[in-house]
């Protein structure tokens, strides 16, 4: 009895303890709110209506601070994340950013819109990287969020494709830990499960683990993980390979966790926008390079790169849409184009080639 009376005691201090620090950092949530209220008064005083509210290059700069400042016991990710909540919130104050993604809801490319822009943005979902695209030129968003490397939604080329014919410009990267899940819904007869719906790509990720579990299943690729996932509705012998958050939006089960036979699945995603980004200190740089399909091209190409000791983290090929032999390779490199040595490296580069396009130089993805 003494026992769970000390017990209460020690609890009942401990809360009082957490209120008043709640207190405390509500006082300065608010006052943080108020000075991008004031931001958001400078940057309307100097920009005659065309004011940057988000500013790419400040976010990734806060969030490393909280990371670097970061004592325990939170993990750096877990306080960046907290953090990256408290910006969006601040932003929406100055003005709530509209992202266009690559929809249905429920996809891994919503999942890193708001992961990259937090809650308090407003996202849209559209059916087709295209349309992601034009949404952005037109104006009728801020910000676009289209996969671009190891995609699940199997639509890289797309992505790659769009810029050749677009001038937005990539204004960061998100990185996601893509994780698979098996859905069913509560009609589906979890004994009887013959067909499984999910993305191509989705399904050869799972392929292990199907081959094991459900090796009779039919597998039916469709065109995302959300429509998989939406399709179950009503069929009692099917379930869906997709993210968690499929499951939450379309009222589906979780039956199995976590089934992609690589633990380390992951996807790359660009946001599009029509802003230059200022350096933020560990920045990348993407270029789309043109040229004529000869002996020795790629080596051309990629050798002021070597000799200046810029580091590539990707080199992709597309044929060109126009012209017969040429070639269009998409290059990315770790630097920003503020940088004098970027700068000499691009200038040569650009005097061997037919054509070189900077497709933007943007913040390394942080979280
Ligand atoms: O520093 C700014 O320019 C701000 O607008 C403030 C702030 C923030 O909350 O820290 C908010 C939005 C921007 O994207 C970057 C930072």
């Amino acid at each position: 009895m003494a026992d769970a009376k000390t017990q209460e005691q020690a609890l009942l201090e401990l809360r009082n303890r957490i209120d008043g620090i709640d207190e405390r950092i509500g006082q300065l949530i608010s006052e943080r709110a108020r000075c991008a209220q004031e931001v958001a008064e400078v940057k309307n005083a100097s920009a005659e209506g065309r004011a940057l509210y988000y500013r790419p290059e400040r976010e990734a700069q806060v969030l490393r601070k909280v990371m670097e400042r970061n004592e325990g016991p939170l993990s750096n990710e877990e306080l960046a994340r907290l953090f990256r909540e408290i910006m969006s919130a601040c932003l929406a104050l100055e003005q709530p950013v509209k992202v266009a993604y690559l929809g249905p809801e429920g996809t891994f490319t919503q999942q890193a819109a708001l992961k990259h822009f937090g809650q308090s943005a407003v996202s849209l979902p559209f059916s087709a990287i295209d349309e992601v695209f034009r949404e952005v030129e037109a104006g009728a968003v801020n910000y676009g969020v289209v996969p671009v490397e190891n995609s699940t939604e199997g639509v890289v080329s797309h992505t790659l494709d769009n810029f050749m014919s677009s001038n937005l410009k990539i204004c960061g990267e998100v990185e996601l830990r893509v994780h698979h899940n098996l859905l069913v819904s509560d009609v589906t007869n979890v004994n009887s499960i013959s067909r499984i719906y999910s993305h191509g790509q989705s399904l050869a990720q799972c392929r292990k683990w199907l081959d094991s579990h459900y090796p009779k299943a039919e597998r039916v690729a469709v065109s995302s993980n959300a429509e998989a996932a939406r399709r179950l509705k009503g069929e009692w012998n099917a379930a869906a390979i997709a993210p968690a958050k499929a499951a939450e939006i379309y009222g589906l089960n979780i039956l199995a966790e976590k089934i992609e036979d690589q633990p380390d699945n992951s996807t790359r995603f660009l946001i599009i926008g029509t802003q230059v980004v200022p350096a933020s200190g560990h920045d990348k740089t993407s270029i789309l390079v043109a040229m004529r399909n000869q002996p020795g091209a790629l080596h051309n190409l990629l050798e002021p790169f070597h000799r200046h000791e810029i580091d590539l983290t990707r080199v992709e090929t597309r044929p060109s849409r126009t012209g017969v032999w040429t070639y269009v390779f998409f290059v990315d490199f770790n630097g920003h184009m503020d940088d004098p040595v970027i700068r000499a490296t691009l200038d040569e580069v650009s005097s061997r080639v037919a054509d070189l396009k900077v497709l933007g130089s943007y913040p390394k993805a942080v979280l």
